[in-house]
């Protein structure tokens, strides 16, 4: 199966000084949905926004490593230019203007990619995929819950035409109804164009419930990766990431507290 996206050994600073990633490597096949699980301060995020260019943002830099895409060398390529290749992040936060209605937010993503002549035909595509969303065309996006900002960012994601489509946490925060109900959409849009997606979350139920491999993620580094069916019967995701074991659930909660401690110290 080909790759989409080839990760090698990837290191990622904040600050010239915070070494965030330390040496990640994982792939993408074409076509696949692909998880990438992890606690707290893991690297998740931090591993989307450099294949995705958010990192010139945040004051952090690629110091080694390689991110190719479609087989080319893209590494440290910065927004929007990773827009123009196809790779499009819903990131975990400030995703959509709260201050335009659902239909305006859509117009603004088309009329950005030179496609506005073309925005009302892609915004009923978005609502037949986000019947949720039709519902709500005119209302501000501020008002609407935390799932259907997110069902909103993803779709105006969609409108980017992306060929590979990187999701920070889509389940944060919401009620499981409606992370069940985006999950189902989400296999809607994969059945109907088997888009390429990386998903990163801290809820294995949610990566596996749509992804077919997976990678874990721990201090910055890949410790494990599998197709997602042993990946399911892995002892160390089943104590991890799903809650189920006897021994490993104490650490991982110390770990993620430290993390979120450190990180409130930065
Ligand atoms: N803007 C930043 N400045 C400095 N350090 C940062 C910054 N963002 C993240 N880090 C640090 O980089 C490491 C990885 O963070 P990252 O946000 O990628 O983890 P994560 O797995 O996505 O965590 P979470 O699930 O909590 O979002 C952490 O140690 C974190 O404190």
């Amino acid at each position: 199966m080909t790759d989409i996206l080839e990760i090698t050994d990837l290191e990622v600073t904040y600050q010239r000084s915070i070494l965030a990633l330390h040496g990640v490597n994982l792939r993408v096949a074409k076509g696949q949905i692909t998880s990438l699980l992890g606690a707290n301060g893991a690297g998740k995020s931090t591993t989307l926004r450099a294949i995705s260019g958010f990192i010139g943002l945040d004051n952090a830099r690629v110091n080694a490593g390689r991110v190719r895409f479609l087989g080319e060398d893209i590494t440290g390529l910065q927004l929007p230019r990773t827009i123009h290749k196809g790779i499009v992040l819903v990131p975990e936060r400030d995703k959509v203007f709260t201050n335009l209605t659902v239909a305006e937010n859509l117009e603004v993503v088309a009329t950005s990619r030179e496609e506005g002549s073309k925005w009302q035909q892609i915004e009923e595509e978005i609502f037949v995929y986000f019947p949720r969303l039709a519902k709500l065309r005119n209302k501000p996006a501020g008002l609407l819950s935390g799932g259907e900002r997110q069902m909103l960012a993803i779709g105006g994601a969609l409108v980017c035409r992306p060929q590979l489509l990187l999701i920070d946490e889509l389940s944060l925060g919401l009620a499981p109804v409606i992370v069940d109900e985006i999950i189902e959409r989400l296999r809607e849009v994969h059945a109907k164009t088997e888009l390429s997606m990386l998903l990163v979350e801290q809820s294995a139920a949610v990566a596996f419930a749509l992804a077919s491999y997976g990678f874990v993620l721990e201090n910055g580094k890949v410790e494990l990766e599998g197709a997602t069916e042993d990946l399911r019967s892995n002892q160390k995701v089943l104590d991890l990431y799903l809650g189920t074991g006897s021994t490993g659930r104490a650490d991982y909660l110390a770990n993620a507290r430290r993390r979120f401690e450190e990180r409130a110290n930065v």
